[in-house]
Order: structure tokens, then sequence, then C-alpha cells
């Protein structure tokens, strides 16, 4: 089965909100694909129609070419985190598992792999109930990768844990998009995604804003732009601002300019006398390429207001089993 959740003009209201006004992307196979915006921008309601949990108004959201609904063995398919309170309080770890790969007709040691994957080894007896957060979130990520799924979705699986819990989470994501998976999170949060996504599907009021790769976007942000550090700020700023540059101020001494060259700024404030440390070329934070794309987003938004032709959603039953979908 095709490694891929394809989403096209999926479009979903409640009432009189719009949650989802005409998504199109794909999260493609070998990549983790970031699912960022802001609360309320879609991305929970995105996910629940991906999985058939919700059904849309327009648009279709196929997983390696199928409706979710259709897998016979969807486990096999699609491995998702949703919610990770999702788990009764009172069953073991394990036996929350062992449930879940026999409704699948999964052996039961693929349970015992996936309790030692998600770190989960010592807590496996202890009641769902008495996890930490973080321990939840393994044990929903544990759930998800039951059925060896070439497809892996989890909203927003960094939420409230630990420093060490986001680094483990990314070196996960990380290793199966290694293995040719294609694996979508959503993160409200740019700086959580840092290291962990190549590419970004950025979405606000239930439409794409970006589509693009993170290190083409991190260059954009990044582009042209020139840091240095000076005991004389203000004369620097003065001469360089005189040489043609934008110059703006930052904290202890740095200097940010824009329309220079480092080459440029070096010489300039060189024949200026101006005594300067640390020019190196501005490396933008995923953070700070979000507040540019934004930013030039809404004006994009407020001229075009692009849509997406919505495609019939109700697609015929076609499933397998887990050899046939994999
Ligand atoms: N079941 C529902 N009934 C009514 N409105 C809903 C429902 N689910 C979502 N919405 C609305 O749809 C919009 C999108 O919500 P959604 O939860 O998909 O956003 P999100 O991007 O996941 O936000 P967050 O980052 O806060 O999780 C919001 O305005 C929300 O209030």
């Amino acid at each position: 089965m095709e490694a891929t959740i394809e989403v096209r003009g999926l479009r979903k209201r409640y009432g009189p909100a719009v949650a989802v006004d005409g998504l199109t992307f794909t999260a493609a196979p070998g990549r983790v694909t970031g699912f960022v915006g802001p609360n309320g921008a879609g991305k929970s309601t995105t996910m629940r129609i991906i999985l058939g949990l919700d059904r849309p108004d327009a648009g279709t959201a196929l997983v390696g070419g199928r409706p979710y609904r259709s897998l016979r063995t969807p486990l096999c398919a699609l491995g998702a985190m949703l919610d990770a309170a999702a788990v009764h309080p009172a069953r073991r770890a394990r036996d929350h598992l062992l449930w879940l790969a026999h409704a699948n007709g999964l052996p039961a040691r693929r349970v015992d792999e996936v309790i030692e994957m998600a770190g989960l080894t010592r807590a496996a007896g202890r009641a769902a109930g008495r996890f930490s957060l973080g321990m939840r979130q393994r044990l929903g990520i544990a759930a998800a990768l039951l059925g060896d799924p070439p497809v892996l979705m989890f909203d927003e699986p960094v939420n409230g844990l630990d420093p060490e819990g986001i680094v483990w989470i990314r070196g996960l994501l990380r290793s199966l998009a290694a293995e040719g998976r294609a694996v979508l999170v959503s993160s409200h949060l740019m700086s959580e995604l840092e290291g962990g996504a190549d590419h970004l599907v950025v979405i606000g009021r239930g439409r794409v804003i970006a589509d693009v790769a993170v290190g083409e976007l991190l260059a954009a942000a990044s582009g042209g732009r020139v840091e240095l550090r000076t005991t004389g700020r203000q004369e620097a700023m003065t001469v360089l601002a005189r040489a043609g540059a934008e110059v703006a101020a930052g904290g202890g001494g740095a200097v940010t300019v824009s329309g220079l060259s480092s080459e440029q700024v070096i010489a300039a404030l060189t024949g200026a006398g101006v005594p300067f440390t640390g020019v190196s070329e501005h490396r933008a934070t995923l953070e700070e390429a979000y507040m540019e794309l934004t930013r030039d987003a809404v004006e994009f938004r407020a001229v075009t207001g692009r849509t997406v032709p919505a495609r019939d959603g109700a697609d015929g039953a076609d499933g397998g089993d887990c050899g046939e979908e994999a």
C-alpha cells in the first residue's frame, strides 16, 4: 500500500462555524509533514475526517489511495494518536494494547515490541489511569505503531511533554520517516517542530497558507540578513544605514543588518573605524519563518481568497486484509 495521506478540497462546517474551508495537501512517504496552525485552525477536524470519525461536507481524504473507513485492518494502514487520554483508566497498558492487537488480528509479540519501542517496558503492567501525560502519549504512540503501518498521524504529540519526551518523539518521527513511512504531525507551535519536520503544511481558518519544505522556508526567511556584535552600536548603525542597509538593534550590543553582504558590512565598519565582533549570516528559527510567512499570507489572502474545487467525498469501500493494504 502506498504511504500517503491525500486531502483534496476538504470542507467541513459545524453549524455556522467553518472548520475546514477547501483544504488540499499531501503527506508524502519518507518525510515528516508538520501540520501547523493556530488554535482553531482546523487541524484536529482534518485529522478526524482522515480517520473517518467525521464526515466532510465536501472533498476527500484518502489513506494510501483509499478512504480510511474502507480499510479492513485499519491499524495496519494508518497508525494514529488523536487523543492520548482515550484509554480506559482501569486498564493496564499492556492489556489495552493486547485488546487492540487482538481486534486487528495482530500477534501478542507485536505488543511487546511496541511497548519497548515506546519506552514503556517498566510501566506496561500499570493501569493507564495512573499514567502521567507523557506516559499516556507514549502509550498512544505504541498503539499507533502496533500494525507497523506505512502511514502515521499524531495530533499534538509533544503537547505537555518534558524536554526529554520531546527529543524522544522527534527522534521517533524522524526514524519512522527514514523507513519510508508518511508521518503527519500537528502542532500549534512552530518551535515544537524545529528539527523534526521536513515539510510544513501551514493552515489558518481552515485554509492552506503554505505548503513548503522546511529547508526552503528557513532559507527564504534567513536570506540576506547579517548579524554582528559591537561596543559602538549607535555609530555602527549610522555607518551601515549610510551604506544603504536596513539596520535593527538587538539585545546585548547585537545589530541585524539587511541589504548588505557580510563582506560589505565588514568593509563599511572597518573603513569607519567602528569596532565589531562575530559577523555572521542570520539563520532564522522556524518561529521567525512562520511569522514572516503568515504576514505575507494575510496580505495574499485578502487579495485573492484562493479556493479549491471540491470532489465527491463518498468513496466506495474496497478494503483488504493487512497484507493487501500494506
Ligand atoms: N464538534 C464540533 N462542534 C462545533 N464546532 C467545532 C467542532 N469541532 C471543531 N469545531 C470548530 O471548528 C474549528 C476548528 O477546530 P479544530 O479543533 O479542528 O482546530 P485545531 O486547529 O485542531 O485547534 P487546536 O490547535 O486548538 O487543537 C474551531 O472553530 C472549532 O471551534
